[in-house]
């Protein structure tokens, strides 16, 4: 076990070998701009107006990997529903921000690095991927903003109080506590997945830290 009680499994493992790209995607300059108070707000608000488009697509990711879950009448259904559930908390929450900060929601352009992620996101509904990759790709998606806010309110931050909020929502003790449930869940679903599924998860993995890069980049730069 480390720290935080959760068992050192695959997950930790890739988290390890592919260290680089983890900080990359957890600390990047968007978010560590946050932290340090310099953020740019209309960086921010740019952020938010795709995150709430990226939010919208998640759920049906979310819907799909409940699917998986329920036709193998896993034990796991109730935290992946229940994550199901807080996403209709979380699409009011991005609606209430939104007005707040001035912005128009019906009228935000999705972005290319946006679409890039929806077509991944939507890669997984099909009834091939089976619910270890699914769950996986699930768990990294919640983690890398769980890490990245997380980081935002730890000790030392300058925040904007504004932004405190955003950064609480994802980088809350309890979010954390919901993207453990759902490492374990990956590890031992990992742990009884053939070796080719095991493969397609940790590419799937990868491929979710560079998208998320490119969320930030894109929300960053307008690219
Ligand atoms: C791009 C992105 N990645 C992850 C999350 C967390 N559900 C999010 N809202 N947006």
């Amino acid at each position: 076990m480390d720290g935080d009680g959760v068992e050192a499994g695959t997950t930790a493992a890739w988290i390890e070998r592919h260290q680089q790209m983890y900080e990359r995607a957890t600390r990047h300059p968007f978010t560590v701009s946050i932290r340090d108070g310099t953020i740019d707000l209309s960086t921010f608000k740019r952020w938010l107006s795709q995150d709430y488009l990226f939010v919208r697509e998640f759920i049906a990711f979310v819907a799909s990997v409940l699917l998986k879950c329920c036709k193998q009448e896993s034990s796991d259904m109730e935290i992946i529903l229940g994550g199901v559930a807080s996403l209709s908390d979380e699409l009011s929450w991005f609606k209430n921000e939104a007005a707040k900060w001035g912005i128009d929601l019906a009228s935000v352009s999705q972005l290319k690095s946006n679409t890039e992620y929806h077509r991944f996101l939507r890669s997984f509904t099909e009834p091939e991927v089976i619910y270890a990759v699914a769950v996986t790709t699930f768990w990294i998606i919640e983690t890398v903003y769980q890490d990245s806010f997380g980081f935002c309110i730890e000790e030392g931050n300058k925040t904007p109080p504004e932004l405190l909020g955003t950064c609480q929502r994802w980088g809350s003790a309890e979010f954390k506590q919901y993207c453990q449930s759902l490492q374990r869940i990956a590890d031992r679903s990992l742990a009884n997945a053939p070796a080719d599924a095991v493969k397609s998860a940790e590419e799937a993995f990868v491929r979710v830290l560079e998208l998320e890069i490119g969320f930030w980049e894109m929300s960053s730069s307008q690219s």
